[in-house]
């Protein structure tokens, strides 16, 4: 699967470890950034790059990790199509793939350590959304919330 990763100053580490953990099993990985994890940097900058390059198709997935993983999930929810959701257990990070079709796992670097965050990382690129009726009739309202603002 072609995704991407990217995270502020305070998820550089957990996001450079995750990153490798993608590559070692096999997916196309793209490092959006911050490549500088020594300087303070701003998460809604990398929620952009990351809302930008799957609206582009450029990727089918992404993660993003931050501090709390709270800022940039808020952020990068404000794209039209992303479907973000801050997990830090492992039945959330596929089940909301499963049920929601969320395009983007967000961590907390300063929540959990690289063991958890590689389970929850590889649960979710190896879920499926699974097109159920009932979750293709609650995903549609969701899609009809965001028209409301797009329409505008
Ligand atoms: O955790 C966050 C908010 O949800 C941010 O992503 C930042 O990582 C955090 O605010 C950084 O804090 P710092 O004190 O500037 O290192």
């Amino acid at each position: 699967m072609k995704i991407a990763i990217a995270g502020d100053h305070a998820g550089f580490e957990l996001k450079e470890a995750l990153a490798k953990v993608l590559t070692d099993a096999g997916h196309e990985v793209k490092n959006l950034g911050t490549n500088d994890g020594s300087k303070p940097s701003d998460y809604p900058d990398f929620a952009v790059a990351m809302g930008e390059a799957l609206s582009r198709g450029d990727v089918e997935r992404g993660v993003l990790v931050c501090g709390s993983g709270v800022g940039i999930s808020v952020a990068v929810n404000k794209f039209p199509g992303v479907r973000a959701g801050l997990c830090h257990d492992t039945y959330s990070a596929h089940q909301g793939v499963e049920h929601d079709d969320m395009n983007v796992l967000c961590i907390g670097a300063r929540i959990i350590g690289t063991a958890l965050a590689t389970e929850l990382v590889l649960a979710f690129v190896a879920a499926k959304y699974t097109n159920e009726e009932r979750h293709v009739r609650r995903l549609a309202k969701v899609k009809a919330i965001e028209e409301r603002f797009l329409r505008r």
